[in-house]
């Protein structure tokens, strides 16, 4: 198999900032993500992740550098050009959001009726065959009511994978999960990865997890990028931050106070009648 080092990037940030209005979230991020690869970006609560994961989509364009999914400069695509990326592009939401008025089976199916012309013995196929790959074929006639919160996660799982997307994207795919289910969703992640040929990046905050199938690990952290290696790199890392992260201290220099920002101030002087 080729190196997956020597392809293009699926999606590269090159000096990005990113933010809302005139409020910079993060600045100065670099960064690629590979076919073959799963990516893992990790930070504290607020330092920006769900941020990144907007930038990457195109909900929200960079302040500042260049954001490029396939090759094409996300914040430049409008219309049919964005629909493409998208469609190329599986993106899993912390709440999965299933359609509760609709079984497992077509759960799955609803993007493939949505968004291509395929026949019914195809979608029974493609439909069986994502659910076989997240262990839930058996489960296709349940009702949403009627399964588990970590299974309506794999649900989901097949659902963002069903048209086969060259970029998987979950949201704290770990969040809210039992020791097992996690375990289980953490190598889903990585044979999906692995057998769709596609990349996955992770927003999480689970340490142990994400090391455990990840190739690349970035931390953001301070408004900037803080780290980025291996997760045998940042485990190895002596940087304050990095080592207060993976060892989940309550002291160090990561804030437990939400950091003052000029839309907090007018705010608070309009409150307080402060000038
Ligand atoms: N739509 C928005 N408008 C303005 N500010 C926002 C918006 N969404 C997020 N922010 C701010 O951006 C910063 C980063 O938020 P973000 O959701 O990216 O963090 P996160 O790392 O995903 O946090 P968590 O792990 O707690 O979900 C926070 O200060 C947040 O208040």
């Amino acid at each position: 198999m080729a190196d997956p080092l020597d392809s293009d990037p699926i999606l590269e940030f090159s000096n990005v900032a990113l933010g809302y209005g005139d409020y910079t979230v993060l600045r100065d991020i670099d960064l690629n993500v590979r076919r073959g690869q799963v990516v893992a970006m990790m930070g504290g609560s607020g330092s920006g992740k769900t941020t990144l994961l907007r930038g990457a989509t195109g909900q929200i364009r960079p302040q500042r550098g260049t954001i490029r999914a396939f090759g094409k400069n996300v914040a430049e695509a409008s219309g049919e050009g964005l629909r493409e990326l998208r469609q190329r592009m599986g993106v899993l939401f912390q709440q999965g959001a299933l359609f509760t008025d609709l079984n497992v089976f077509e759960n799955v199916a609803f993007p493939l009726r949505e968004h291509t012309r395929v026949s019914e013995s195809q979608i029974m196929e493609r439909v069986l065959g994502k659910l076989d790959a997240v262990g839930l074929r058996a489960a296709a006639h349940l009702n949403i009511s009627e399964i588990s919160g970590g299974m309506a996660r794999r649900v989901a799982l097949a659902r963002a994978i069903v048209l086969e997307p060259e970029l998987l994207l979950y949201d704290e795919p770990f969040a809210g999960l039992d020791p097992i289910s996690l375990g289980i969703t953490a190598q889903l992640i990585r044979k999906l990865t692995d057998t769709l040929g596609c990349a996955s990046v992770l927003i999480t905050h689970d340490v142990v997890e994400s090391f455990a199938i990840a190739d690349r690990v970035y931390m953001v952290g301070q408004g900037r990028l803080i780290a980025s290696g291996t997760p045998k790199d940042l485990s190895e890392s002596q940087d304050a931050y990095v080592r207060q992260f993976l060892r989940g201290e309550p002291d160090g220099p990561i804030a437990f106070h939400y950091p003052a920002t000029p839309a907090f101030d007018k705010w608070l002087d309009q409150h307080t009648g402060r000038s």
